[in-house]
């Protein structure tokens, strides 16, 4: 039996679309073992909605390296779930990342960790969430000739990380779709200057323009019909006390970088606020970054 402990992972942290991801502090658990049939458990988030056949992407993930090392039995799969589903805190990538690396240790390792990145990649569409759930910290990716190149960025000690979680799903193929096919040069090098200037700022821990560094063109302006209050949230972000503030992900869920706990509270009470004055239900969390990615346990 193996057991593996998956974070949560915030995309893009404004302007990295599809590039930037950062692991923090909230966990899936999952368990597998050999078996004679397959069989899935699911306890937490999702256990009224997930399915426990085989269209179960845990298991979708395990079949793919199942198939690769020529493994034809089945499997238990035992999941607790702490990350919420279809909120834009990485849901998908950390079943994907933690249903490959659990099958894999489960085998005795056949497949090293860059076909399991590759492999994984290609399943969720995206690098940003998954490489961070893999690896943990913020890291970097880019795709060239089927390979994934990335940078890990431990992050400054002092940043924490507060997100508000609407009560209502969102799912991340339908805020893709939202996203104009063709975007602005004009956009495009707005994009460019912030992601530099944000790796920028969290690589020489200086803070004074993170605002202005997470701020996006590309993706928030059109997924802002889809998240009531992402705008009023985003544009009150100092006032609120957040050093900036961005979409998590694909959305719904808003998250901001803070430098204490005590200004993380104050920051979550307002953005749970401008949701409630939409009709939307909300609550916050207050994490850390996470250093480590998935762990074997
Ligand atoms: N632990 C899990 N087990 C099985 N399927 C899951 C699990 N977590 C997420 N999913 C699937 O992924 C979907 C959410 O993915 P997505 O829309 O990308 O949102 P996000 O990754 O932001 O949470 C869920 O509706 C569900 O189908
Ligand atoms: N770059 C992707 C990230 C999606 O993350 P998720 O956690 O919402 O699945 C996007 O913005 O679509």
């Amino acid at each position: 039996m193996v057991r593996v402990k998956i974070p949560a992972t915030i995309a893009n942290l404004g302007p990295g679309f599809d590039c930037i991801g950062m692991a923090v502090t909230l966990y899936n658990f999952i368990e597998m073992d050999f078996s004679d049939t397959l069989s899935i458990e699911v306890s937490g988030e999702g256990s009224k909605s997930i399915s426990r056949k085989e269209d179960n992407l845990v298991f979708k993930a395990a079949k793919i390296i199942f198939e690769k090392a020529g493994y034809k039995g089945g499997v238990s799969i035992k999941m607790t779930n702490n990350i919420p589903l279809a909120r834009g805190l990485g849901s998908s990538a950390a079943a994907i990342v933690g249903g490959m690396v659990a099958a894999n240790m489960l085998l005795g390792k056949p497949l090293k960790e860059e076909e399991i990145l590759k492999l994984a990649v290609e399943m969720e569409g995206h690098p940003d969430n998954v490489v961070a759930a893999l690896v943990g910290g913020i890291t970097i990716s880019a795709v060239y000739d089927d390979k994934i190149f990335f940078k890990k960025l431990l992050p400054p000690d002092e940043l924490k990380v507060v997100v508000t979680i609407p009560e209502f799903e969102l799912q991340t193929e339908k805020a893709r779709e939202i996203i104009p096919k063709m975007i602005h040069l004009k956009d495009a090098t707005s994009n460019i200057s912030r992601v530099a200037l944000l790796v920028a700022s969290l690589v020489s821990k200086d803070f004074s323009m993170l605002q202005i560094a997470t701020q996006d063109f590309i993706h928030q302006p059109y997924r802002k019909k889809l998240v009531s209050g992402m705008e009023e949230i985003i544009e009150n972000a100092q006032s609120a006390g957040m050093l900036c503030c961005f979409l998590s992900g694909a959305g719904p869920s808003v998250a901001g970088f803070v430098k204490s706990e005590e200004g993380a509270k104050k920051a979550a009470e307002f953005m749970v606020k401008v949701f409630e004055s939409k009709g939307i239900k909300a609550n916050y969390k207050i994490l850390g970054i996470c250093c480590e990615g998935i762990t074997a346990l």
